[in-house]
């Protein structure tokens, strides 16, 4: 049965829809769940402002010269004895999971990898404009429908499922991130809601018939408050819906440094519907400079000597393994950046990295992993199947008792290494191309062989902005100042031209990316996320 249709501007509901129309949101943006959408909003929306304001109350403490710590008052929670409600049976084997945007032919490809899991992702891989937001919604109904198909314009190539694909979870976006295009009574929406209203919304009847469910990845958590909160949406969406609780599944990241000293406390919130904690490390890192950025002994050195093997991201692997493993819950390892290579000698090379970081993370104990490609998958899956064995589908019965405690200052340590001209240099250029890729409505593209995406790009930029702040030398003794950062940035700018070649440069927006990473990398105030005054970019015109 087709539901009413809402045109722009157009509902009964204090939600109006401000974007422009885009061919078949119909069947997203459809009486149901818009009314879904503004009874929530009702309920929820006005919480999200709150939330993120203690996250800079917090901030503002750590900033005058305090470290982060676990909580006093939440001692009681991670002595007692209990565990998280249950894993479903098709989540329970996620050696390997693939991630990507949700655009067309990747969702198809991503489904049809050699995967358990594909992480559809609102978040870090996706620049959201209204079209990618609405045709992303309306790609996965049809994929949870089974009626996803696709051919390539430019190579008539015609792509459909393969039997059997890998389970759908939907990444939603964080929640300092809005959707303009929505207002409840006159203000943008928070992006996080719009993203698992509808996804919900139009596919939980379609997984629970199958025997799958409405499973969700959260994203860029900072406090148990803030796990709280979406326990609540969950808790309220099942009883709407007569479903029984706890049959929304979410697994969250544990990509923030506030987070990681709260692991038990956010299970514990979140209890009747989690299944796993992820070690999203790339905005982990990235955190690790916003949240100590006042700290002058924790500068970080260039991005590429911040492996996982540093004691700080150990000790973060190994605790959120012992917290999740404690608790019944999946401790999921996170994403090697890099990507095969066409060359066939390069690829064994990046091939042999990657099963290097998957062998860390499968030995220290994670359950799976992420994979950024479909041709990395076999490599991830071959390491997984090796250590969980034939007897086991995932490595919860690794404790992890017998370790030494890990405690705060263990996930605090300095991490060493040099800071360099050509790894400045590097970060600007990728920077650069990053968000150019960005405001243009890309938001993961291959740069110099690895995967950028948000928070990849985001450690890029506030590396140099953390380099000016705390006026480091390179290795070469040179002083890195604003000056000396807008001089390379004109160099690099310059370097990105001739690497792009002189068509593509004047075709993209290069001078416009650069003009906002001087301000951002520049003003004394850190800028929270490239993607907020990104998303003003991207959406200018709307
Ligand atoms: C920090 C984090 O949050 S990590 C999670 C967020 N990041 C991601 O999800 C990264 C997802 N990956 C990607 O977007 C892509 O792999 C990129 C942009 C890095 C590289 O993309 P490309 O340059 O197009 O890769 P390449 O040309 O090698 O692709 C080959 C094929 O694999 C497909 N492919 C590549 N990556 C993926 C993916 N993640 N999912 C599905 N299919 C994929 C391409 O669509 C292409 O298909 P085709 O041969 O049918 O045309
Ligand atoms: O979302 C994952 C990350 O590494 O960031
Ligand atoms: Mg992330």
């Amino acid at each position: 049965m087709t539901e009413p249709v809402l045109n722009k501007e157009q509902t009964d509901t204090s939600i109006r829809i401000t974007g422009e129309s885009v061919e078949g949101q119909e069947t997203v943006l459809n009486e149901g769940a818009l009314s879904l959408l503004e009874v929530l909003c009702r309920e929820f929306a006005d919480e999200v402002p709150k939330l993120l304001a203690a996250r800079k109350a917090k901030q503002a403490v750590i900033d005058g010269g305090s470290l982060p710590d676990f909580l006093p008052e939440t001692r009681a929670i991670r002595d007692g004895d209990w565990q998280i409600r249950g894993i479903p049976d098709d989540l329970t084997d996620r050696r390997v999971e693939i991630t990507g945007p949700v655009d067309r032919k990747m969702i198809i490809n991503a489904l049809n990898a050699n995967v358990k899991v594909f992480m559809a992702d609102f978040e870090d891989s996706l620049a959201p404009s209204w079209s990618k937001v609405i045709e992303g919604q309306i790609n996965l109904r049809d994929a949870v429908r089974g009626e996803i198909e696709f051919t390539a314009p430019e190579t008539g190539k015609h792509y459909a499922l393969k039997d059997d694909p890998a389970v759908l979870v939907c990444r939603v976006r964080g929640l300092h991130l809005i959707e303009k295009h929505v207002e409840f009574n006159g203000k943008p929406i928070p992006g996080s809601l719009f993203d698992f209203c509808l996804y919900f919304y139009h596919n939980y009847r379609q997984l629970l018939a199958k025997g799958s469910g409405p499973y969700f990845y959260i994203p860029k958590l900072e406090s148990h408050v803030e796990a709280r909160w979406w326990a609540k949406v969950f808790a309220f969406v099942e009883e709407r819906f007569c479903l029984t609780p706890g049959t929304i599944k979410c697994t969250c990241l544990v990509e923030t440094l506030p987070a990681v000293f709260e692991m038990e406390e956010i299970l514990y919130e979140l209890r009747s519907n989690i299944v796993a904690l992820n070690c999203g490390r790339w905005d982990y890192i990235f955190s690790y400079i916003k949240t100590l950025k006042n700290h002058p002994d924790r500068v970080l050195p260039d991005r590429q000597a911040v492996t996982m093997d540093k004691p700080f991201l150990s000790a973060y692997s190994r605790l959120l393994i012992k917290t999740c493993h404690k608790r019944g819950a999946l401790a999921m390892g996170g994403m090697a950046a890099f990507i095969p290579a066409k060359d066939p000698a390069q690829n064994e090379a990046v091939l042999a990295k990657v099963r290097g970081d998957k062998e860390l993370e499968a030995r220290n104990g994670h359950d799976g992993t992420w994979v950024a490609h479909p041709g990395l998958a076999d490599t991830a899956m071959s390491i997984f199947n090796e250590y969980i064995g034939e007897d086991h589908v995932n490595q919860l019965h690794i404790t992890r008792d017998v370790d030494a405690p890990i405690l705060a200052r263990d996930l605090l340590l300095p991490c060493d290494g040099e800071r360099t001209e050509a790894g400045m240099r590097l970060n600007i250029r990728i920077a650069l191309q990053y968000i150019e890729a960005w405001i243009n409505g890309n938001g993961c593209v291959p740069i110099y062989g690895l995967m950028e995406d948000a928070a990849t790009a985001e450690i890029s930029r506030t590396s140099i902005w953390q380099w000016i702040q705390h006026k480091q030398k390179l290795s070469n003794g040179k002083l890195v100042t604003k000056d000396l950062f807008k001089e390379m940035l004109v160099e690099e700018l310059a370097n990105v031209k001739l690497e792009v070649g002189p068509d593509r440069f004047t075709r993209g927006s290069y001078t416009q990316a650069a003009v906002l990473l001087e301000q951002i990398t520049t003003s004394d105030e850190l800028v929270d996320f490239l993607t907020l005054p990104g998303y003003e970019i991207l959406t200018q015109a709307d």
